[in-house]
């Protein structure tokens, strides 16, 4: 029971995005992709979430391929995404637009869906917003309804692209609280960063791209150390 990408290759024209990449993330885990811009962590978030369909490669969840299928059907399978630019209902209230997400989801049958979303609004400090429209709050709140609408969702894996960029440190703690809760519930958690220190706190395994080549996997403390990654990603030489 996992998330297991095999020999994904995608291309833009030309241009390789991702070249045979195969990885991992186990439930229970948190799998962070890490590497240079432009390296092909985003695309590989598109490949397994339906918005990019690969020349080649698998993506199984739990035995299930996701290759070939809509992103909806991706959803319904239970793959949760965030994305860096958010993608929220502007003009959709805090409350509603978490509970269109409970409604879309696998387990939540629609009745339940405004107690589901009250309980997750609460959880995520949201509660006085709830009447807001997303595009009203600032970006920190923003962020959170994006984690409302992942949590409503329901979802048995979680696909997030730079969610603790640009928080302010009680949404960082709140942020990292509700991933913890998260892989203590066994969730399968992907999430691309570049904030290393986020990566230290919560990462179980790291996977370090660089111009859509998997190159180094292994613990923060493997994967930072390791010669390579050094010298592509933080810029050492000898
Ligand atoms: N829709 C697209 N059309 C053409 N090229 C694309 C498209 N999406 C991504 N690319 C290219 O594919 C490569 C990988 O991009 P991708 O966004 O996956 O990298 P990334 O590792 O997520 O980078 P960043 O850290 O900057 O978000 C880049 O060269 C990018 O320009």
């Amino acid at each position: 029971m996992s998330l297991e990408i095999n020999g994904v290759r995608a291309a833009f024209g030309g241009l390789v995005a991702l070249d045979d990449v195969s990885l991992t993330a186990e439930p229970g885990a948190v799998t962070a992709l890490i590497g240079p811009n432009g390296a092909g962590k985003t695309t590989l978030f598109n490949v397994i979430s339906g918005l990019v369909p690969p020349e080649r490669g698998s993506a199984r969840l739990d035995g299930t391929e996701l290759i070939g299928r809509s992103a909806r059907q991706v959803a319904r399978l239970g793959v949760a995404r965030s994305f860096q630019e958010l993608r929220l209902f502007g003009g959709v209230s805090v409350q509603e637009q978490t509970m269109f997400a409970a409604e879309r989801s696998v387990l939540t049958r629609s009745r339940e869906s405004r107690a589901r979303a009250t309980e997750i609004l609460d959880r995520l400090g949201l509660s006085a917003a709830r009447r807001s429209l997303a595009a009203d709050l600032g970006y920190g709140q923003q962020k959170a309804v994006s984690i409302a609408r992942m949590l409503a969702m329901n979802g048995r894996a979680w696909l997030l692209d730079e969610q603790a960029a640009g928080l302010a440190p009680r949404e960082y703690e709140l942020f990292c609280e509700v991933v913890a809760e998260a892989k203590d519930r066994g969730l399968i958690i992907l999430l691309i960063e570049h904030n290393l220190r986020l990566v230290k706190d919560l990462a179980d395994v790291v996977v370090f791209l660089d111009r859509g080549r998997e190159l180094v996997t292994g613990t923060a403390h493997e994967v930072f150390s390791n010669e390579l990654v050094r010298s592509l990603y933080f810029g050492e030489r000898d």
